[in-house]
Parts: structure tokens; C-alpha cells; sequence
């Protein structure tokens, strides 16, 4: 299993730095949190480690391979699964063809001369694992866009698992969540971490706490604290700059 790290990352746009000297090591088999005020850089981190945004300054390396130079497409290859919110669902395809469709595109990008006649059943089979795996088989035959936006969020989940990542990089994967949905993300999320390094960006503090192994709090582009819930609950820094007091 694979864990992902950045040294010494800088990103700027001009003469602003939305992130200054971040070091962070994301350690395999562990769920790790970034939280921190709008504006902090989180979504700018997001982006450095998938490849969608280039360090000016420092490295990004997923296990011990520096990746700088590789786009999303090869750091997707390497085992990094990044959950996209929606856009890579076919609202009017059902579940199971949204996963199959996910599960033939990626076998023909490790497999150019892959042929669906060798393989389809092998498909069909990972598309059943994911389905239970995410708790969407009574839902297969549905139509995405019926789904409930619990089970949309689940779906999308499911499609980053399609890509068997090693580390999965979940961007607010608690967003539109009815209150009802929470308990079952949550739940999912452990599932997912099982053998997997888990990156996760998510506003729900209660949520983080409680599921987090690792948390990153980041202001102003710049790392103010890192440790256990625990630790980041008593830190008095961030309580004042980040958590209010609470
Ligand atoms: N393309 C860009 N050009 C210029 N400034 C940018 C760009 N992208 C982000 N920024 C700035 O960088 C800073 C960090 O933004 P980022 O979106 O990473 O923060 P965030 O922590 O994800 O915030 P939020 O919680 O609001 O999503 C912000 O001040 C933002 O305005």
C-alpha cells in the first residue's frame, strides 16, 4: 500500500502564495483530514497532489516516486482515485452502466488492445463488488439522476473505486448529505480506508473528528497544526485561529 507526501510545496498565482513551504506525509492505511477557514489552500492542495495544479516550488511524490511531472491521468495510474462530485456520472444511465462504462474505460487505458469480448464478465463482476460494496445493489438498474443525493454521493465513490486505487483523495464527499445520509457516508468512508491510504477534505467537523486517524489544519496557505483529533482539539492555536473555541 502506497502513501503519498508533499515537501517543501509552494503554489503561487503571481506574487500570491496560496500555499507557502507545505510539508505533509500522508501515511498509508491511515484516513487523514485537511480542515481550515475558506480561503486556507485546501482545494489548491488538492489539486497540487492530483496533478491538476503545478508546484511552483517543491515535490509531490506518491509512495517514494516523484510525480511533479506527471497530469492526473498518470498519478491516476499510479493508484491515486480522486472522488469527482457529479461530473463524471451519466445521469441517465443506470448505476450498474455507470460502472461498467467506468471499469471498461479504465482496462482500455491499462490495455490498449484490451477487447470487452475477453473481459466483459470481469467487469460485471467488479461492477457487482463495488455495487455491494457501496451499498447500491438494490439500486442497480436505477437510473442515476433518480437516485437520492445520498446515494449519488455513494455512486460516485463507487466510480473512484472502480480505478482500485491505493490512495483515494475525497473532496467533500459529505456535501448535500442530508442529515439522514451522514451516518452511512461516515460508515462508507471506514470501508473505503480498509487497505487504502484515505486524503479527505470535508467541512463536517463532527464527522472529521470522528473518523479522522490524521488531521491537517492549514491557514493562510501555510500548515498550522497537524495531529490526532485529540491533539488538534486541544490545540490552542487552532482553536483560536480556526475552531472558535468550541
Ligand atoms: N486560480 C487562482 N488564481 C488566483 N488565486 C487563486 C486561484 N485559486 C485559488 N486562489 C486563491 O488561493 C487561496 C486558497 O484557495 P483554495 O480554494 O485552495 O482555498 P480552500 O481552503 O479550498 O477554500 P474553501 O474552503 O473556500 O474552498 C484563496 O485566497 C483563493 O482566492
Amino acid at each position: 500500500m502506497e502513501g503519498m507526501s508533499c515537501n517543501n510545496l509552494w503554489v503561487s498565482y503571481g506574487a500570491f502564495h496560496a500555499l507557502s513551504d507545505v510539508s505533509l506525509s500522508f501515511r498509508p492505511g491511515r484516513i487523514t483530514s485537511i480542515i481550515g477557514p475558506n480561503g486556507a489552500g485546501k482545494t489548491t492542495l488538492v489539486n497540487a497532489l492530483t496533478g491538476s495544479v503545478a508546484p511552483s516550488r517543491g515535490d509531490v511524490k506518491i509512495g517514494k516516486r516523484t510525480v511533479n511531472r506527471f497530469g492526473p491521468a498518470k498519478r491516476t495510474k499510479m493508484g491515486l482515485g480522486r472522488s469527482f462530485q457529479t461530473i463524471n456520472v451519466f445521469s441517465e444511465m443506470s448505476v450498474r452502466e455507470n460502472l461498467e462504462l467506468a471499469a471498461q474505460a479504465r482496462a482500455f487505458r491499462l490495455q490498449p488492445f484490451w477487447r470487452p469480448a475477453q473481459g466483459l464478465r470481469v467487469l460485471a463482476e467488479l461492477a457487482d463488488k463495488i455495487l455491494e460494496m457501496v451499498g447500491l445493489t438494490a439500486h442497480a438498474d436505477q437510473t442515476a439522476d433518480a437516485l437520492s443525493h445520498g446515494d449519488q454521493r455513494a455512486l460516485e465513490l463507487g466510480l473512484t473505486l472502480i480505478g482500485e486505487p491505493d490512495i483515494v483523495l475525497l473532496d467533500e464527499p459529505l456535501a448535500g448529505v442530508g442529515h439522514n445520509g451522514i451516518d452511512r457516508m461516515d460508515a462508507l468512508i471506514r470501508t473505503v480506508a480498509e487497505g487504502r491510504t484515505v486524503i479527505l477534505v470535508e467541512h463536517n467537523m463532527d464527522v472529521v473528528m470522528g473518523l479522522s486517524d490524521d488531521i491537517v489544519v492549514l491557514a493562510g496557505g501555510q500548515v498550522l497544526a497537524t495531529g490526532t483529533p485529540d491533539e488538534i482539539r486541544a490545540n490552542e492555536t487552532v482553536r483560536a485561529a480556526y475552531l472558535g473555541g468550541e
